[in-house]
């Protein structure tokens, strides 16, 4: 059992008219984009902060410091794979990863196969490790206001 950890992972991006929409390392077409000192891939932030949270290894923003211009802009790919080395640096494997994202427009379902097949190359895992899920907030709160975009990520690691 002491072989096996589970991570949890959180975030929040805002929504702006005229900004790129980064959501699982693909680009989505839509008005509205992400806002945030990276990309703004709210997907990838929780699949790190999940797979960080599972090795206890802190989280992105004290990795990836918000504050360093050494990120701005940047590709959260090149996050991911930079936590996917410090997790196996520290001797585990990613035994599955299960994410929500919370949007209520536009709809995530028809990406979900290139989303997969992007972080599974990213990570070095099988596409069947990785579940990407939606849900819209039924046009409740700052989701369903169409102002911004969350997303879950529970992530479950082992000892190799
Ligand atoms: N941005 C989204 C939101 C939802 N979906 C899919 O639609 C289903 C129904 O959404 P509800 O919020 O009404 O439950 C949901 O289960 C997803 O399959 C989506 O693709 N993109
Ligand atoms: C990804 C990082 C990189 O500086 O910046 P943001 O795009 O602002 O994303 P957030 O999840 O708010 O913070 C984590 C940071 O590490």
């Amino acid at each position: 059992m002491n072989n096996f950890r589970i991570g949890f992972g959180y975030d929040v991006h805002q929504l702006h008219e005229g900004l790129d929409f980064w959501l699982g390392g693909i680009k989505l077409e839509h008005e509205k984009g992400a806002l945030g000192h990276s990309d703004a891939d709210v997907l990838i932030h929780v699949i790190c902060d999940a797979l960080l949270g599972a090795a206890n290894m802190r989280d992105i923003g004290y990795h990836f410091s918000d504050k360093d211009p050494k990120y701005k802009g940047i590709d959260s790919k090149i996050l991911l794979r930079e936590v996917m080395k410090l997790i196996r640096e520290g001797g585990y494997e990613v035994g599955n990863i299960d994410s929500t994202v919370c949007l209520q427009l536009p709809k995530v379902n028809p990406h979900i196969p290139a989303i997969k097949a992007c972080l599974a190359e990213v990570m070095g895992v099988e596409e069947g490790a990785i579940s990407i899920k939606a849900t819209t907030t039924e046009k409740l709160g700052f989701v369903g206001r169409e102002e911004g975009v969350s997303a879950y990520c529970v992530a479950l690691i082992y000892k190799k």
